[in-house]
């Protein structure tokens, strides 16, 4: 498959009868801005942390790079992590908190790095401040620094927003949108599907342990357009009266009794007046715009459906 730099097949994790995260499957192109979307508990973190291989998978398969997870130690180094909190020294300041890690990693000549990496994540002015006096925001920013030690392929982001104010939600946006410029794949988990909706470009719903929905930006944004909705005797025969006499070509049959236009240039008042000429029988008609939220939600409330 082109371009596949994560692929989870089937992959499961269970603790005792408790199935955390069942059977998924998701393949992750380069480049991409994965938004990993649930309520809490839904399982995100779960699937994140088998993903940086913090924990074993019950069964299913992940595979990195086109190879087979058995030989992918090296790969675990090519991903940098943030899940949860940064284990930060609050008494050490920036810089030295990154020069720890990275001699941990094995990275013993890394001022260079670490300097630019500073940089990047704008703490360049205050790389010698004590960790304690800095903001969650500066901490998360520095977080996402220490994630980035030994220039990784993929990052992963455990809500890197939760808890900040506003201005440090915008700096973190920013700098997962210039790290994702440079090439760097990212997955990202939120439970509010609004501060995913500015940077992703590919969404997973997940829902009590299952993968509901995988969907790319383009298509929920398509999905969540205005549309006009028609309640019908029969959907079916007012097809030919859309493409024919109205030249409508953007729409979908969504049951046999309902369907959606999405052509932006169609009127209600026309299309009601040429049905009716034409024999349709129409029981509503109006206007619809559905918020990503209102979407989210109702996927979940569907798969919801289907456990009960
Ligand atoms: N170590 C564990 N032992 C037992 N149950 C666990 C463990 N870790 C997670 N779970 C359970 O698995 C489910 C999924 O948890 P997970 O933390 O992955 O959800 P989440 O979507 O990340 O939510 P949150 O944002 O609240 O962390 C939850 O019901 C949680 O209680």
């Amino acid at each position: 498959m082109p371009d596949i730099i994560i692929e989870i097949n089937g992959l499961t994790k269970t603790y005792g009868s408790k199935t955390a995260v069942k059977s998924m499957d998701l393949h992750i192109r380069r480049g991409e801005i994965v938004g990993l979307i649930g309520k809490n508990g839904a399982g995100k973190s779960t699937l994140l942390k088998m993903i940086a291989g913090l924990i074993h998978p019950t069964s299913g398969e992940l595979h990195f790079f086109n190879r087979a997870s058995a030989n992918g130690q090296s790969f675990f180094e090519r991903m940098g992590v943030l899940i949860e909190q940064a284990g930060l020294y609050s008494h050490y300041s920036a810089f030295e908190n990154l020069k720890l890690l990275a001699i941990a990693y094995g990275l013993p000549d890394a001022n260079t790095q670490i300097n630019k990496l500073l940089k990047t994540v704008g703490l360049e002015d205050i790389g010698s401040v004590k960790v304690k006096s800095f903001s969650l925001g500066m901490k998360q920013r520095l977080g996402i620094a220490a994630a980035l030690l030994g220039s990784p392929d993929v990052l992963l982001l455990d809500e890197p927003i939760n808890g900040l104010d506003p201005q440090g939600i915008v700096e973190i946006r920013a700098l997962i949108q210039e790290l994702n410029k440079n090439g760097l794949t990212i997955l990202i988990s939120s439970h509010i599907l609004e501060e995913l909706s500015k940077i992703a470009t590919q969404y997973a719903i997940i829902h009590k342990g299952e993968m509901v929905e995988v969907i790319s930006a383009d298509e929920l944004l398509h999905k969540c357009e205005e549309r006009i909705e028609l309640k019908l005797e029969k959907a079916e025969a007012a097809i030919p009266v859309l493409e024919r006499e109205l030249k409508i070509a953007d729409y979908k049959v969504f049951d046999a009794n309902t369907l959606y236009v999405y052509d932006p240039g169609a009127e209600i008042r026309q299309i009601s007046k040429t049905l009716i000429e034409h024999g349709v029988g129409i029981d509503s008609i109006y206007k619809y715009k559905q918020s990503l939220e209102q979407y989210f939600l109702a996927r979940t409330e569907q798969a919801g459906e289907r456990h009960a």
